[in-house]
């Protein structure tokens, strides 16, 4: 049942309209009758299915898309909240520059422009605004982390600032009724059992839009990443996920090809926690972060497949992932700054450990426990991990090292290309057992046999154990110093941590007699078994 007819809903389609403030004095405050609109675009940078672009059509004013390349966040030298990584790094500039210069273009051919300018977004809007004139009013979209809302609340000082709801799958006016469940599975069954539908109306690609007004930076070069201070950018092809191009069009054409041109979509479900290749999950993930891509656009797309070729659990599946990326934009909402705290929403007691040694190994992919080494190692060659390598090395930074996990959400965030706040802080969230969930230690020995049996992906990204046999490859600490010779594996670092023991810990030497010390022998003889993987 639809619930957009709610009074809480009505009152919110109405839109927050800001008070404004002092910067540009004088100007009559009226968003409807303004003279010009500014579209504030951060993660929208698409035509199709944007609320923010069909908002201000809908005005009828002169509409200027604007784009603020904040140097507190694009830029080489700009640091994460902790100082222990980037911002942001190449991969993500770069994938953001191409999409701006996609979205020009796309701009350009329905009548329109962007204006991408450097500067914090109170800065340039404020520049913009006061270079058109009176009368102006601003549309963004609605964040739900802190950094983002105090750039909100600071635009709402220099124009009335109208916010709009903007890429989820599931609208917030239709989950008014619902309330938001701390756990993912009961949020998700209530959401699917209140029957909230994905809107079938789409926000049509507008066939053009009103011509902008008269502004400077119109057509001004976008910045290249050697302005933004960056170096290189490439990307390593081992992991044969492509270069993956920022902007709509590539969106689109990922769309196209993974669900119809390669008919993936049909065995998802049994894919999806592949590691090697392009094709064993979506990569949907980096357009879907920068808004090139809308999640309904994809849910639509799903559909139509299902009507034209098969719906099976794959199908469903890939729009159950995307509501767990609306999970983690609604926990955001729910706990604001608290998703950035040590000890997350619900005061965990967990005391985290610092060792800047284990931290850069971790980081280097040089921790001697080849399934996070080969991780950790892709990512930093291509900006990518797939969701099991995610989950796999997050664990182990927070339950096998004990470090803080912020180190570990901060490296993700400088490194992904597909870096989203609410996702990538939620997820950690989530592995460090922040939440109030249950919490998942993964391990790391099972899971190499369970995900990579032939060590296919170890010897990809761990080349000192390209000729160890598997299943050795992922205990190379058992090998003897004569096979770590023949198989050129002497190089590989040993292990921080002692895998395959209960606790990490390799038991004590010395056994005591009597029934108690059969069962620990017992227990031992299994940590060893699993560990030598027999
Ligand atoms: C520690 C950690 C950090 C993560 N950081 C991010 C992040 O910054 N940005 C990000 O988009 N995803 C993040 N994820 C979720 C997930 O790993 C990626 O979305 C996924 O690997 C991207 O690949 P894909 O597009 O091929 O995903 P697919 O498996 O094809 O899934 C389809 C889409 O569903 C969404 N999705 C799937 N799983 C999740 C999930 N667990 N949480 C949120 N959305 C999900 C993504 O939008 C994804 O593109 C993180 C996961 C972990 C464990």
């Amino acid at each position: 049942m639809r619930r957009a007819t709610s009074l809480l809903a009505l009152a919110r389609t109405a839109h927050s309209l800001a008070a404004p403030n002092s910067l540009l004095r004088g100007r009559k405050m009226s968003a409807m009758a303004s003279k010009a609109t500014v579209v504030w675009l951060r993660d929208e940078l698409r035509v199709h299915d944007n609320a923010l672009l069909a908002e201000a059509a809908r005005r009828g004013a002169p509409v200027l898309p604007v784009f603020c390349l904040d140097p507190r966040v694009f830029d080489a030298s700009a640091k994460s909240d902790l100082g222990s990584s980037q911002k942001t790094g190449a991969r993500r500039a770069k994938f953001v520059l191409e999409s701006l210069e996609d979205l020009r273009g796309s701009l350009k051919d329905l009548g329109s422009g962007l204006v991408v300018r450097r500067g914090s977004p109170r800065q340039v809007l404020a520049d913009i605004c006061e270079e058109l004139g009176d009368d102006v009013a601003i549309i963004s979209s609605e964040a739900a982390c802190s950094e983002e809302q105090k750039d909100e609340a600071a635009v709402s000082e220099i124009a009335p600032l109208t916010k709009v709801w903007d890429g989820t799958l599931y609208h917030r006016d239709d989950l008014a009724y619902i309330p938001f469940k701390d756990q993912f599975t009961a949020w998700r069954t209530s959401v699917e059992k209140g029957d909230t539908p994905v809107r079938a109306d789409c926000f049509a690609r507008p066939r053009d839009l009103p011509a902008p007004p008269a502004c400077s930076g119109l057509d001004d070069a976008i910045p290249s990443l050697n302005d933004l201070g960056y170096g290189d950018a490439s990307v390593d092809k081992r992991g044969d996920f492509f270069d993956p191009r920022g902007g709509e069009a590539a969106a689109l054409e990922r769309l196209q090809r993974y669900v119809w041109d390669e008919d993936r979509l049909r065995t998802y479900f049994d894919t999806r926690n592949g590691m090697v290749g392009q094709g064993y999950s979506t990569k949907f993930a980096p357009w879907l972060a920068r808004g090139c891509l809308s999640p309904r656009r994809v849910a639509h797309e799903c559909a139509k497949y299902e009507q034209k070729r098969v719906a099976n659990k794959s199908t469903y599946w890939v729009k159950f992932e995307l509501t767990w990326r609306d999970y983690f934009v609604y926990y955001a909402h729910k706990y604001g700054e608290k998703l950035f705290f040590p000890y997350g929403v619900k005061g965990s007691s967990q005391k985290w450990r610092v060792d800047s040694n284990a931290l850069r190994a971790w980081k280097e992919g040089r921790t001697g426990a080849p399934l996070v080494d080969a991780n950790m190692r892709e990512l930093r060659a291509t900006g990518f991990m797939s969701n099991r390598g995610r989950q796999n090395v997050a664990s182990y930074l927070v339950h096998d090292l004990g470090l803080d996990w912020r180190l570990g959400a901060e490296h993700f965030e400088e490194l992904l290309v597909d870096y989203t706040p609410e996702s990538n802080w939620g997820n950690w969230h989530a592995a460090a057992g922040l939440s109030g969930g249950r919490i998942n230690r993964f391990n790391i020995l099972k899971q190499s046999k369970d995900y990579d049996a032939d060590g296919q992906y170890v010897k990809l990204w761990c080349p000192e154990l390209a000729k160890v046999p598997a299943p050795s490859c992922h205990t190379p600490w058992l090998l003897s110093t004569a096979d770590k010779d023949r198989y050129g594996a002497a190089d590989y670092p040993p292990p921080l941590k002692t895998l395959g023991f209960k606790g990490g810990k390799p038991p004590p030497k010395k056994a005591k007699g009597g029934d108690r010390d059969k069962i620990k022998a017992k227990r031992r003889q299994k940590s060893r078994v699993q560990a030598a993987y027999l």
